[in-house]
């Protein structure tokens, strides 16, 4: 039964085209399989030329929770049990050009003459959502077959690996859309609704979001969001707008969320980014209230849940980002849109200064970023490409004072707003009403 399934996953894969990540500073190794014997490019020699064992595994499910879930397990397996002799590549079989075709994988390379990894392996394969193969070697040749640890694979037949062209759009920029960005309220609901048995807490973030929803937006203030990756300085500016602009200040994920976060944070990006989401709706639902009395400042908003979910979901370099333009940065219709978005930037040495210097508990993804400078360049260009209403970028280098005035002097020119900071204090409120606006 098992080895059917196998068999049937099997063939779903041989038609696509398989992506290794195996050196994150440049392309991915692309192939695809082919039942004549052909010579490997140079490129590949590297991958699949030398005389290690090699494995690659897939994850199939008709359920995308089970199918996230079981991917983001393997990866933690994977990543404690093997030894230190293993590489393990992030990979992906695909159809090129054709969206949410991408299942997700890894490939391993086990340089130990110990059967530590086919021990891992085979524990893995008990998941009916996991499909291995592994890899032999023959002259110049390499062919792909289904792998079992107990006896031969009769019915498998070789499938040799055949060098591909680098496809047009890196493979994971394919499954973006409703896996982790979502451009609609419902796509993201959904997902939350699919987990509630698994995630009793779900129930609790769905009914928060079924009793806060209202937009309603009128002859409102202006809407301004602040944006920018961890310690750019998003609260004190925020914090010192909400004055000088007499402004209520918001957030998201809003308050009502926190209780959750860190239970959502510890979900694969499927979940976790569903959660996001949904809190920009009950922002967003604030935003529609609050911005009928006073100006609003918004802490963070789409363009961060776009943003990191974006960087996070493309493997490797800065090129493998959706291009510039594409849809992927469009904002969804059904959220209310800010009038003006800020995206705070000082460079990498100033932000981490700030970050020792604040010296206060970071998220694991913050703790991530401040390692990983490929992943922080993603962000800060994946926020740079949203679209409708893109962001103004605002050098936050400066003293907090400078930035402040920096900020007002944008407001005032894009919003028509007078804002009176440098007034004294008593002439200080009320400076902007919905009349001098523009929206
Ligand atoms: N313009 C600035 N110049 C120097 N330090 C700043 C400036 N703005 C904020 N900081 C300091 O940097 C750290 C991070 O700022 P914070 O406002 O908490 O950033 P964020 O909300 O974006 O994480 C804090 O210790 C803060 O006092
Ligand atoms: N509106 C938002 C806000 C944050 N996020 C996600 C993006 C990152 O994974 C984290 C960053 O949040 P973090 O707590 O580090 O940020 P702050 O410290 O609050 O500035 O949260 C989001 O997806 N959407």
């Amino acid at each position: 039964m098992m080895l059917k399934r196998a068999m049937f996953r099997c063939g779903q894969l041989c038609s696509r085209v398989f992506a290794v990540e195996f050196d994150l500073r440049t392309e991915p190794l692309y192939f695809t399989l082919s039942s004549t014997p052909q010579e490997l490019h140079q490129a590949h020699q590297q991958l699949f030329g030398g005389d290690e064992k090699l494995f690659s595994l897939h994850v199939h499910s008709d359920s995308r929770t089970e199918k996230a879930r079981t991917h983001a397990e393997i990866k933690h397996k994977l990543s404690v049990a093997l030894s230190r002799d293993c590489d393990v590549f992030e990979a992906s079989a695909f159809i090129p050009d054709v969206k949410n075709s991408v299942v997700k994988g890894f490939f391993i390379r086990d340089k130990s003459t110990t059967s530590l990894s086919e021990d891992v392996l085979k524990t893995l394969q008990q998941s009916k959502s996991v499909c291995v193969f592994s890899y032999k070697r023959e002259g110049q040749y390499c062919w792909q077959e289904l792998w079992s640890p107990v006896n031969q694979v009769e019915e498998s037949v070789r499938q040799y690996v055949t060098p591909a062209a680098a496809a047009e759009r890196h493979p994971s920029t394919l499954n973006i859309t409703s896996s982790d960005v979502y451009y609609c309220m419902n796509d993201a609901y959904e997902v939350l609704r699919e987990c509630t048995d698994i995630i009793p807490e779900s129930k609790e973030v769905l009914k928060l979001v079924n009793e806060q929803l209202e937009t309603s937006r009128g002859d409102a203030f202006p809407v301004i969001v602040i944006e920018g990756l961890d310690a750019t300085g998003k609260t004190t500016l925020t914090e010192a707008l909400r004055e000088s602009l007499n402004a209520t200040l918001l957030k998201s994920p809003p308050q009502c969320l926190a209780p959750f976060r860190q239970r959502f944070d510890s979900e694969p990006p499927l979940i976790r980014r569903a959660f996001y989401a949904l809190g920009n709706y009950i922002t967003a639902a604030h935003i529609g209230k609050e911005s009928l009395r006073a100006p609003v400042i918004v802490d963070r908003y789409w363009h961060s849940t776009a943003a990191y979910a974006i960087a996070t979901a493309v493997g490797g370099r800065v090129e493998n980002l959706p291009k510039p333009g594409s849809e992927l940065y469009q904002w969804p219709e059904d959220l209310l849109q800010p009038n003006l978005v800020l995206l705070l930037t000082v460079s990498p040495e100033e932000r981490l200064r700030r970050l020792r210097d604040r010296g206060q508990d970071k998220t694991v993804e913050e703790a991530e970023l401040e390692i990983n400078q490929l992943f922080r360049l993603k962000v800060e260009e994946a926020y740079k490409r949203i679209q409708n209403p893109a962001c103004i970028i605002v050098d936050a280098s400066p003293s907090p004072r400078e930035v402040l005035q920096q900020v007002e002097h944008l407001i005032r020119n894009k919003c028509h707003l007078k804002t009176t900071s440098s007034l004294p204090d008593e002439t200080r409120s009320h400076a902007i009403s919905p009349h001098t606006t523009r929206w």
